[in-house]
């Protein structure tokens, strides 16, 4: 007790009590901790002496290293970055209105949140995009080489009688068809096919007019069947329907079929007494055997239905077929037509009436061997194989390559195929976030001025991609949404019927009110009658008018006046590539293609591009992607004062806010997203390292289809989730995966061990036959 207060009692020095500022031993950063104490102990003494200022050094010292040291331990440390808020100031996942969104030059990138919805980004269009390694080019000059290569002949001595047709038929061709000359392949297969009996495979570039090269022979043998009868007016051994069907023709699509039925319609309106008919998958085959009963001499057919009528229709007799005529070869084999052809083969063979019999006058009239007569614009391996299949000392015929300058494809015509002279081609070298933008533009400028392009055709890789750009361009968004609203009324040239209600919508988001466009769309998913009426709606068009579809309308459509043919996701082959452009510049008319490339390795595919374009590449340009947005956006009145990269920034943010607040859209964005991604991993072999799956930036990706979600957490109902985490980690897709849904492509072109290939592609041809619609490309869910 004494000693206690004897303590109180003493003076005592403050700096006896004050903390110790020498830190000695343990963790730095346990130091630190005692420091950090200890200045706040000092500070409860009220007064600043020498050791405050001592300790606030060490303090601040030992503060930057924390600093170093957290850096160095966290390698994605960024600087915080400021939130962004819409111009609601409502909760943050809620998307920007247009006019009040990020600056689009900013380079930030920004998280939003809300409990409701996976983390999303806005990220801004015009940064952090890679830059094109590939220069400009310039309009080349006309050095006379875009001559056209696929137009009739002009020389005097090439009239259609000249090819050896009967004058009624040649009279026919100029005065009711308006064709005044036949073209290069006309003229070189119509006498071959007339004069001698033998197999042929015909080959020219896409609209050089193969389709009458192979019908008129057929017609003009078999018009000539009736001609004595004709001159002795013995009514009795005139042609009928019922006389025999004489030719068969065979072609990949529902589409194509009748497509040629149409033109050969038109041929026999000069020998009525023929009579020409379809089989093709999707129409009542009730009425199809009906027609067999009654009798047909020409029949146009897709090579599933024909088979199941050689098993199951008596009345189809193939015991006169003459003349098979195999159309776009390289199509039917891919789409793995193979085993049917070789079943229809080994019929007509078995079944083939050799000697005269009970048909007594026809018979010594007719080829006495069955002639068949191979069709295509390029010539892959697999129409090689056909061959072997079905042709028999075949005559290779081919139109001639007029303008051909470069020696090198001269020297190598064989293998040599080309683009039509006059297609003007160009591509465009778009990073992926800008690639809606871009297509939108793209088309804006087409149809900017009435009258400059007529019809364009937009190609893409799989159906679900397509259903989602058709959404986008009917969408009323940003600017165009006061149009929209009056036009809702206005009675629209390609009124939609019952049909094409869903097919058929007008183009807001490139129409003006001087230039209204129609939009249209076409694949596989949809049904027959929902196909036929949207391409033939599309074809009669006489307002300005826009396709999106896939590959299903790449090959032998002949859709008139399609002045441009962008391809916006690029083929899946060069060969398809060929086939998609040649939609265009037909008959000798001109044409535009545009082609949609990211930078990087897709550069290379301009290699290729070069390869089938006549004289080495040098007509081919590259277009400037930056250009064209600035035309296309550029302030024109509306909205004047926003620059550009404002105005296409506020459409782009404008489709990102439909899918915020469209649940459904949302989906279909989704599911189109992960659709295009399986679709991209299939190029064939040769193509993949230029279109490499695993060098893809998935989130700018994502961007195109106007997604914030990040890639990893885009999920869809119905589509097996981490997909696309396999594509994303570059795993390979299993084939399992590959054969389900209907990504065929994948099933038939995939590199994959011969077992699993095989089941596959069996599988594959399965569901393309269920389909009857002979449509090879992705419908995935
Ligand atoms: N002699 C001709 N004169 C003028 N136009 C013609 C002539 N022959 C065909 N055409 C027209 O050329 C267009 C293309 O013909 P067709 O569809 O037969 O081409 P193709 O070579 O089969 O093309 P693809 O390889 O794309 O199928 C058609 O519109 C057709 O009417």
């Amino acid at each position: 007790m004494a000693d206690d207060s004897m303590l109180v009692n003493f003076a005592i020095d403050d700096s006896g009590l004050a903390p110790n500022l020498s830190f000695k031993g343990g963790r730095w950063k346990d130091r630190l901790t005692a420091k950090k104490a200890a200045r706040r102990r000092l500070d409860r003494l009220g007064q600043r002496t020498d050791k405050h200022d001592a300790l606030d050094n060490d303090l601040r010292n030992d503060g930057r290293k924390l600093q170093a040291v957290t850096d160095a331990e966290n390698e994605n440390w960024r600087p915080i970055k400021r939130q962004r808020r819409d111009n609601r100031g409502e909760r943050e996942s809620i998307p920007f209105a247009p006019n009040t969104l990020q600056n689009p030059t900013s380079k930030s990138k920004v998280a939003t949140r809300d409990k409701a919805l996976p983390q999303q980004f806005v990220s801004s269009l015009f940064s952090s995009n890679p830059e094109p390694k590939t220069e400009l080019t310039n309009e080349p000059e006309d050095d006379g080489s875009a001559k056209p290569s696929n137009a009739p002949l002009t020389g005097e001595l090439d009239t259609f009688t000249s090819l050896g047709l009967s004058p009624g038929l040649a009279n026919h061709l100029m005065k009711k068809l308006n064709l005044k000359a036949p073209t290069a392949i006309q003229r070189a297969a119509v006498p071959q096919l007339l004069r001698e009996d033998t197999d042929a495979f015909i080959q020219a570039e896409t609209g050089s007019g193969k389709t009458l090269a192979y019908l008129l022979p057929v017609v003009e043998r078999i018009t000539r069947l009736s001609e004595g009868a004709q001159a002795s007016d013995a009514t009795n051994s005139m042609i009928k329907r019922n006389s025999g069907l004489f030719a068969i023709i065979l072609a990949p699509t529902r589409e194509l079929c009748k497509q040629i039925s149409v033109v050969l319609d038109e041929i026999l309106h000069c020998a009525h007494w023929i009579v020409s008919g379809t089989v093709i998958g999707g129409e009542k085959k009730k009425s199809e055997k009906a027609r067999l009963r009654k009798g047909l001499n020409i029949l146009v057919a897709t090579p599933g239905r024909l088979v199941d009528h050689l098993e199951n229709t008596e009345a189809l007799d193939v015991s006169n077929v003459r003349w098979l005529v195999l159309d776009e070869g390289d199509r039917l084999m891919e789409l793995g037509f193979e085993e049917e052809i070789q079943g229809i083969v080994k019929k007509l063979d078995a079944r083939q009436v050799t000697k005269s019999n009970e048909q007594g006058f026809l018979t010594p009239r007719l080829p006495s061997r069955r002639n068949t007569i191979l069709c295509s614009a390029t010539m892959k391996m697999n129409v090689q194989r056909l061959g072997e299949i079905s042709l028999k000392e075949a005559v290779h015929i081919k139109g001639e390559e007029s303008s051909t300058t470069d020696p090198d494809r001269a020297a190598n015509s064989e293998s040599a195929f080309s683009a039509p002279a006059q297609l003007r081609q160009s591509y465009l070298i778009v990073p992926a976030k800008l690639r809606l933008v871009t297509l939108a533009a793209a088309l804006k400028r087409a149809f900017a001025r009435r009258g400059s392009v007529m019809k364009a055709i937009v190609f893409i890789s799989c159906a679900d991609s397509v259903d989602f750009h058709f959404e986008v361009f009917s969408k009323a968004i940003g600017d165009h949404k006061a149009e929209t609203a009056s036009t809702d009324d206005e009675v629209m040239e390609n009124a939609p019927n019952k049909a094409t209600k869903d097919t058929i919508a007008k183009a807001v988001a490139f129409s003006t009110e001087d230039s209204p466009v129609s939009l249209f769309k076409l694949h596989g998913s949809l049904p027959q009658n929902v196909r036929t009426a949207t391409l033939t709606a599309f074809s009669k068009s006489k307002d300005p008018a826009v396709l999106i579809c896939t590959d299903v309308a790449s090959r032998g459509l002949d859709l008139p006046n399609v002045d441009l043919v962008i391809e916006y996701d690029p083929a899946f082959s060069k060969e398809d590539h060929l086939h998609r452009i040649g939609r265009t510049a037909r008959a000798g008319n001109e044409g535009r293609a545009l082609l949609f490339l990211l930078p990087g390795d897709e550069e290379s595919y301009v290699g290729i591009l070069k390869e089938s374009n006549r004289n080495g590449g040098r007509g081919l340009i590259r277009s400037d992607t930056n250009d064209l947005l600035k035309k296309a956006f550029g302030s024109t009145g509306l909205g004047a004062g926003n620059d550009w990269e404002t105005r296409a920034t506020d459409w782009q943010l404008g489709v990102e806010r439909c899918a915020v607040e469209d649940v459904k859209f949302l989906e279909l964005a989704r599911r189109s997203y992960q659709s295009h991604l399986r679709a991209y991993a299939t190029h064939v072999a040769a193509e993949r390292h230029i279109f490499n799956i695993k060098t893809l930036h998935l989130g700018h990706m994502a961007k195109s289809f106007a997604l914030r979600d990040k890639p990893g957490s885009i999920k869809v109902p119905g589509m097996k989730p981490g997909d696309s985490n396999g594509i994303k980690t570059g795993k390979k897709m299993a084939p399992k995966d590959r054969s389900s849904g209907a990504n065929s492509r994948s099933v038939l072109q995939s590199n994959q061990s011969p077992n699993d290939g095989q089941e596959a592609a069996r599988r594959m041809r399965e569901k393309l036959k269920e389909q009857s619609s002979g449509a090879a490309e992705f419908n995935i869910g």
